[in-house]
């Protein structure tokens, strides 16, 4: 049973798009809200160790212990008669609570009903819990059980079917068994129908999304790593701009996502599930999916010349491209060697990529849906483009915060998941070790921005464009023998690699599609470490 303190909400979800949020309270909110609120049910249960008055009502179940009378100021009666509350959008389930032989399966002896609910534990955390209302009475139960059943269906946001697109190749390998042991269970729980693809090579989710049947599901979850997360979300993006008659080459204005996404994390780092959730926690990330918690998500468009090259959130050119592309090379080892050997041969050869950087300030006095509506600026013939231009150790360009277990605060901690801005982040060429000092920063509290070599843009828009080859030479001057990965950079896009020679044009579309994610509670953590620097 969930216990909070007594006389207080036993759980308190902040729902990013949960439509039947609560109204503003004043001072002792809970007795004054239920006592506002109409009556639906009002019984005698068995709750716990004792029976109970309990009170159904629009928006809470609340429960108070019954006691013999005592006399009046008897604080220990008042203390032990204190009120317990749950609000109705915390329960996902409800089942009635049978006793039943190995014999019997369905029709066991009546024991009352169990409500299932999403707690909020510490740190945005998510936890499923059971509260028993026990009664022995079939009629009364199902009058009960009718009603809960009735509230629950009320709450519109919430997915009735998922596609599953689960890669097992992901991390140690573990997503199958991380789905049916831990997701599925849940999902059954709360009734939702699944589809489930196990996907059987790379970029087989992104082609099934281009042809499969998605009419009838509510949402669309991805079980797997970041690489995994961005290639479902890029090909639900591919596919709604063909939904709407739209060219998939030369994309100024995309269509939304038709579809919900959601992200079971099972992958090595998970920012993008971290990012939303908070928390890398497959239980947190399927209970606000079960719970419909959604809120739009900004999206960048990847172009070259004018094309398209891919839908993303985040981006890494220079080290953290090049490490990328040395980790992939080695992908026979295990997810942490191959990340930590990466980090280490990549800064051993670290050299600085000569380039120009021009950007297009993002305009902090227009609203984000304003911006939304609008669509992106008209790049050309806007004059207020920035460039700069010289020797860049790394280039980071985030949609989102991309909190990781090795950056509590995130790789760009001042921009949000849906603020209509992205974050340029660019470290200059400078010594090594100062190079390491300002990555080993990301894993403490200290700003790891506070370096004369380091420079932060909040931006629309950006265009990198190399002006050596990929081996350090001028690129006017090219290679006769190269091959194609020789010729292009290294590019780390939501933890996949994308290669391109020539000038990439990162372009952001404020709220672009759908997440499953709730608020998030800042976390300060300043115990993390980077086991490679
Ligand atoms: N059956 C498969 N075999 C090989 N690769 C696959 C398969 N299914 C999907 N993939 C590809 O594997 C790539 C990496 O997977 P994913 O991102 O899920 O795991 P990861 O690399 O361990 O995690 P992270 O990206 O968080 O570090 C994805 O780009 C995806 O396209």
């Amino acid at each position: 049973m969930p216990r909070g303190r007594r006389g207080s909400r036993v759980s308190v979800l902040e729902a990013g798009g949960e439509e039947e949020a609560p109204p503003a309270r004043s001072q002792c909110p809970q007795q004054t809200q239920a006592a506002e609120e109409q009556i639906l049910l009002r019984g005698i249960f068995e709750i716990g160790r004792g029976s109970c008055d309990v009170v159904l009502s629009e928006r809470t179940l609340s429960w108070r212990p019954i006691q013999p009378e005592r006399p009046a100021g008897d604080v220990e009666c008042d203390l032990l008669c204190k009120e317990e509350i749950i609000e109705l959008k915390d329960i996902f389930s409800v089942k009635l609570k049978r006793r039943c032989s190995v014999t019997q399966r369905r029709s066991g002896t009546l024991l009352g009903i169990t409500l299932f609910i999403c707690l909020k534990k510490e740190q945005n955390k998510l936890k499923d819990s059971t509260l028993d209302l026990i009664n022995l009475s079939e009629d009364y139960c199902d009058i009960w059980f009718r009603q809960f059943k009735e509230i629950l269906a009320g709450f519109s946001n919430r997915p009735k079917s998922l596609k599953i697109l689960l890669n097992p190749q992901s991390h140690k390998k573990e997503a199958v068994q991380v789905y049916y042991e831990k997701v599925e269970p849940l999902l059954k729980l709360a009734g939702i129908k699944t589809d489930i693809t196990i996907t059987e090579y790379k970029w087989h989710a992104l082609s099934l999304l281009q042809e499969c049947e998605l009419q009838g599901f509510d949402g669309v979850v991805c079980v797997g790593g970041d690489g995994s997360a961005s290639e479902v979300a890029h090909g639900l993006l591919l596919r709604a701009q063909k939904s709407a008659g739209m060219e998939t080459d030369h994309i100024l204005t995309p269509a939304r996502a038709q579809l919900p996404l959601g992200f079971i994390p099972a992958g090595s780092t998970n920012i993008l599930a971290h990012s939303l959730y908070g928390i890398p926690h497959v239980v947190t990330a399927t209970l606000h999916i079960i719970m419909g918690h959604i809120q739009p998500v900004d999206v960048c468009t990847f172009s070259t010349r004018g094309k398209l090259l891919r839908f993303g959130f985040t981006a890494m050119f220079g080290f953290g491209g090049r490490t990328l592309a040395l980790a992939e090379k080695h992908r026979w080892m295990s997810p942490n060697q191959r990340r930590d050997f990466a980090v280490i041969k990549a800064l051993a050869k670290l050299k600085p990529e000569n380039c120009t950087i021009s950007f297009l300030p993002a305009n902090s006095s227009q609203d984000v849906l304003e911006k939304q509506v609008q669509g992106p600026p008209k790049s050309d013939s806007s004059d207020q483009w920035q460039m700069i231009q010289g020797q860049f150790f790394n280039v980071s360009i985030m949609a989102i915060p991309c909190l990781c277990s090795a950056a509590p605060a995130g790789l760009a901690p001042n921009t949000r998941l849906n603020n209509g801005s992205m974050a340029l982040i660019i470290a200059r060429n400078t010594t090594r070790p100062e190079f390491i000092k300002h990555l080993k920063r990301y894993a403490s509290v200290k700003n790891q921005f506070s370096f004369p070599f380091v420079e932060t843009y909040t931006v629309e828009e950006v265009k990198v464009h190399p002006r050596n080859n990929p081996n350090g030479h001028n690129q006017e001057e090219g290679g006769p023998h190269e091959t194609a990965s020789e010729s292009s950079f290294p590019w780390n896009v939501d933890g996949d690699l994308m290669e391109v020679a020539t000038e990439v044009h990162v372009r952001l579309h404020p709220r672009l599609i759908n997440l499953y994610g709730g608020n998030l509670e800042e976390v300060n953590d300043s115990n993390v470490t980077c086991n490679c620097l």
